[in-house]
């Protein structure tokens, strides 16, 4: 086997292009971050795959959210289909889709819709999460069972193939669960760590943030506490799962780009139980919760796009993706300056 170039050989070769070194600014950082995750001065894009993870949320309970808990599993619905906001990005950019029941309250009809190529999988254990606010989200062995089924998807991907993963989520109440993990696992303060997700208004937005407080000072009570012991207290199965996938797929070497405020909450968890999980991951964009970019830096990440998205399900890594490809084709496709004949 070739040894793996190292980031001296890789930044040698993108100097060397036919191109003034540094000109083609940011996706040459995701060149270079493509051969260093792949070992590779030749790195593959395809096939890739989203993942998204669904579950429902005790919390919702608290009025934490514009949206009432049975649009997780309508939206879900509607993902089996393929014609939610991710399912056309994904078709469109030669995605392989597939969504994962972790935690739905109520499942949903395992049958292919006809004519969509979307593959669902019913992996719930528990249907829903403890109301985080007053008790534990889930237990150890809960955590266990939706760790695992992320870990599994992710080797189904890569048994498959796939050299690139993005791991969505869909769960009405999520970005409360996310918040509290942003604010254990990052430290980002409360104020800043609780946005509008989709869509609080003023009065729904305090609200959250007392409900955010509350489950923070319970936590605290309870320290020490490692971080999978946090993911119990305030995670969601969906969160969770992802967590398990993103550190799968590191590990499998597979090249990760990563959502938006949620999935950094479940890779903040993934990269605190195995810390060489964000080597691997590429930020797609800035959600527009405002928690997001101190998350990142707590990752040492920096996102390709700044959109003003705030969606999840995988629309804002899927929405960098093509810029991705570009920066697998300049460093797979450019001839080198010595190729050059002289005039
Ligand atoms: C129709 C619809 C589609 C979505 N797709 C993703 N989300 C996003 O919004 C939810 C999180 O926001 P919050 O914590 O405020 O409930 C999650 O389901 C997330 O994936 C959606 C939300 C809605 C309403
Ligand atoms: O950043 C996200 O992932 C996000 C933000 C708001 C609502 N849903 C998802």
């Amino acid at each position: 086997m070739m040894q793996a170039p190292s980031s001296h050989d890789i930044n040698a070769r993108i100097d060397s292009l036919c191109k003034p070194p540094g000109s083609l600014g940011e996706l040459e950082s995701i060149a270079r971050k493509l051969c260093a995750i792949q070992g590779t001065l030749s790195p593959s894009v395809s096939p890739r795959r989203v993942v998204v993870f669904a579950a429902d949320h005790g919390v919702t309970s608290e009025g934490v959210t514009a949206w009432p808990s049975e649009v997780t599993g309508l939206v879900t619905r509607v993902m089996q289909s393929g014609r939610t906001a991710s399912g056309v990005f994904a078709e469109h950019l030669h995605c392989e889709y597939e969504v994962v029941d972790v935690g739905l309250r109520a499942r949903l009809p395992a049958s292919r819709i006809p004519g969509s190529a979307v593959q669902f999988i019913d992996a719930a254990g528990r249907r829903g999460t403890g109301n985080l606010r007053f008790a534990a989200a889930m237990t150890g062995e809960e955590f266990d069972h939706a760790w695992a089924v992320g870990s599994a998807r992710a080797d189904a991907a890569n048994d498959d193939g796939c050299r690139l993963v993005i791991g969505g989520e869909m769960g009405i109440g999520n970005t409360t669960a996310a918040s509290c993990l942003a604010s254990l696992l990052a430290g980002v303060d409360v104020q800043d760590a609780v946005g509008r997700g989709a869509g609080l208004n003023d009065i729904g937005l305090a609200k959250k943030v007392r409900v955010v407080e509350d489950a923070i000072a319970r936590v605290r009570a309870l320290e020490p506490l490692d971080a999978q012991q946090i993911g119990c207290e305030v995670g969601g199965l969906e969160i969770v799962a992802l967590s398990g996938f993103y550190a799968r797929a590191a590990a499998l070497g597979l090249v990760i780009i990563l959502d938006g405020y949620i999935a950094t909450s479940a890779a903040l968890l993934a990269d605190a139980i195995h810390p060489q999980t964000k080597l691997n991951m590429i930020a797609g964009h800035r959600s527009a919760e405002p928690g997001h970019q101190a998350a990142l830096q707590q990752l040492w990440l920096s996102p390709v796009l700044d959109l003003g998205c705030r969606l999840g399900e995988g629309t804002g890594a899927l929405a960098a993706l093509p810029l991705v490809d570009l920066a697998a084709a300049m460093i797979n496709g450019m001839a080198t300056l010595a190729e050059l004949e002289s005039p």
